[in-house]
Formats: C-alpha cells, sequence, structure tokens
C-alpha cells in the first residue's frame, strides 16, 4: 500500500496560459493505492459526490493505464473539482506518483508529468500539464512541449474560491482563438517578470506579471463578483490578482502580513455579490509527498 498527499496547484498565473503553474502549499488530496487485478476507485471528500468511480471517467483511470498498473484506489478530495485549484490534476498527480512506487517502475518525477497530464485529457479534452506539473514537482513550473522547469519559489498568496462550479472545458470555450500584436507583447513582457519575480521570491515583481490581456478577461466574466473582488484584494495590500486556472478561484500574490486581510476583503467582496466563498491563506509550496508505504 502506497500513500501520497498532492497538492492543488494554481495554473496560468495570468499572463502564463497553459504554461505556467504553482503548488500550493494547501489544500491537497490524499490518494492511496493498494495492488490489485482489476481497477477500482473510491473517492471520499470535498466534492466526492460530483467526480465517477468508473476508471474511465476519472483522472487516476488515465494514469492506471499509462503505467500499466491495476490498483485499488482511494481518492480522498480535499481539492473541490471545478474550482480552478487543480483538482482533477491532484488525484492523477497522486495516482501517478504512488502507482510509479507501488509498481517499482521507477520514473522520474519529471516523467511522470506527461503520463499524468492523459488524465487531464480526460476531463477538458486537452492533456494540458500546468496543473499536474507543479503537484507532482511543487514550487513554480513552467511547461513547455520540450518538457518542464521548476523554481523552488517562496511566495504567500491568498486563493479565494466561490461557492460555484466553472468546467475546465466550459471555461476554454471562451478563449480568444487569436491575439492582437500589442496583446502579445504585453503578455511577453508580463510573463517575463513573473518568471524573474519566481526567481528570486519577490512578490511585487510576481504580481506585476500577473496581468493578461487575453484569456482572462473573457474568463472573468463567468465569475459574478470578479471585479469587485479584484479590486477589493489589491486595495487591501495584494500585489496582484487574477483568475485561478480555469476559475472560478481567484489567486492574489502578496506580501506574509497581508494574507489575513486579503482573504478577508475577497470574502467581504464576494459576500457583497451574494456569493459564499471560502478563503485559503496559503503559499507556493512542495510537490507530492509519500505519507506512508
Ligand atoms: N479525481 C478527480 N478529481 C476531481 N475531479 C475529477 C476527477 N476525475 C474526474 N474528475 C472530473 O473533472 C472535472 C473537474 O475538473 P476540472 O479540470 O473541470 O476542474 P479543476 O481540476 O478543479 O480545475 P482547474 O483545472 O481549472 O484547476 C469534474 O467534472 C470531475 O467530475
Ligand atoms: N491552463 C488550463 C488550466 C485549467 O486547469 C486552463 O486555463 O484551461
Amino acid at each position: 500500500m502506497v500513500t501520497v498527499r498532492a497538492p492543488a496547484t494554481s495554473a496560468n498565473l495570468g499572463s502564463g496560459f497553459d504554461v505556467f503553474g504553482a503548488a500550493l502549499s494547501r489544500p491537497a488530496d490524499v490518494v492511496t493505492v493498494e495492488r490489485a487485478d482489476r481497477t477500482t476507485i473510491e473517492v471520499t471528500g470535498v466534492g466526492a459526490q460530483y467526480i465517477p468511480e468508473d476508471p474511465d471517467g476519472n483522472t487516476v483511470g488515465a494514469v492506471v493505464e499509462a503505467l500499466d498498473a491495476p490498483a485499488h484506489i482511494h481518492i480522498d478530495k480535499g481539492v473541490r473539482p471545478a474550482s480552478g485549484l487543480g483538482s482533477s490534476a491532484a488525484s492523477a498527480a497522486g495516482a501517478a506518483v504512488a502507482l510509479n512506487r507501488l509498481y517499482d517502475r521507477g520514473y522520474s518525477r519529471e516523467e511522470l508529468v506527461p503520463i499524468a497530464a492523459e488524465g487531464e485529457a480526460v476531463v477538458s479534452g486537452v492533456a494540458h500539464s500546468d496543473n499536474v506539473a507543479p503537484s507532482l514537482l511543487g514550487g513554480f513550473t513552467i511547461t513547455t512541449t520540450d518538457g518542464t522547469h521548476s523554481v523552488d519559489a517562496r511566495v504567500p498568496l491568498v486563493v479565494c474560491l466561490p461557492d460555484v462550479a466553472v468546467s475546465t472545458r466550459d471555461a476554454r470555450r471562451v478563449v480568444p482563438e487569436t491575439a492582437s500584436m500589442d496583446d502579445l507583447v504585453e503578455t511577453v513582457g508580463n510573463a517575463a517578470t513573473l518568471a524573474v519575480g519566481m526567481c528570486r521570491s519577490d512578490p511585487t515583481l510576481v504580481g506585476a506579471g500577473m496581468s493578461d490581456p487575453v484569456v482572462t478577461p473573457e474568463r472573468a466574466r463567468l465569475i459574478t463578483g470578479y471585479d469587485a473582488v479584484h479590486d477589493a484584494a489589491l486595495a487591501a495590500g495584494a500585489t496582484g490578482v487574477t483568475v485561478s486556472g480555469a476559475g472560478p478561484a481567484v489567486v492574489a500574490a502578496c506580501r506574509e502580513g497581508d494574507r489575513q486581510a486579503i482573504a478577508a476583503a475577497m470574502l467581504d467582496a464576494f459576500a457583497d455579490a451574494d456569493i459564499d466563498a471560502r478563503a485559503y491563506q496559503t503559499r507556493i509550496g512542495r510537490g507530492a509527498t509519500v505519507l506512508e508505504e
């Protein structure tokens, strides 16, 4: 038996659509695997009722296939599905690490990235790696078709999750097919600023680099109260605010001492829009960890 804790993640970070990701110190999924002749999946925890236990519909089923590693798999969800916090990816990353150990497959964490990403194709139609990479490797990650680079960044974050669901599949439908040259230049500048900020663990640069003129404005329309929450977080001291992953979670970068005030301001702004929400005072954290084997 192997048990792995796999963290939630925030993908895109505004300017790095389908490229940037960050592991969050909390929340997380806990995945336990035991050898079996036939794969069975049991899901408990937050939002378990919305997650298929059929291996064909669950992200971990694709990981089992890719690793040829049948097992009884228990997923204890700490990351709510359809949250923008890499819920489907956390389970896939946890299962990839656990099954790799259970069957002694010998893959490195980097080699597990495309394997865990197969699960993302099951739920969103695209095997994007920007959530599974940070959940596997920890820190801030840059994923391209050539592979993944990770930086052990230390940046405080507040993530505010409204009590509504936005599926990644739906949120990908509003992504524009083209962008103007002006928007491209702005995005490159912001993405480079954010990456330098991560290398220096500098919340001011990270926040400044989160602006994105192309994808975020379209997705923000799917989140009731987004503009007010965005502005309230900045007024409370956030250095940058954007949609987390495909939403509806909203992520703010900040300095350590400002997290509580920012969390309160974001919750109040959602409440003013009649939306219940919860806030995580979190930070960029480590990747999946083996708890027991
Ligand atoms: N192990 C799993 N954990 C969570 N969701 C799963 C899992 N397997 C399948 N799903 C399905 O995936 C969908 C949620 O994934 P989705 O990518 O939309 O959200 P997310 O992972 O929270 O968000 P994001 O990728 O934007 O951070 C739901 O329809 C859910 O039923
Ligand atoms: N990069 C993906 C992440 C979703 O989890 C998207 O924004 O659609």
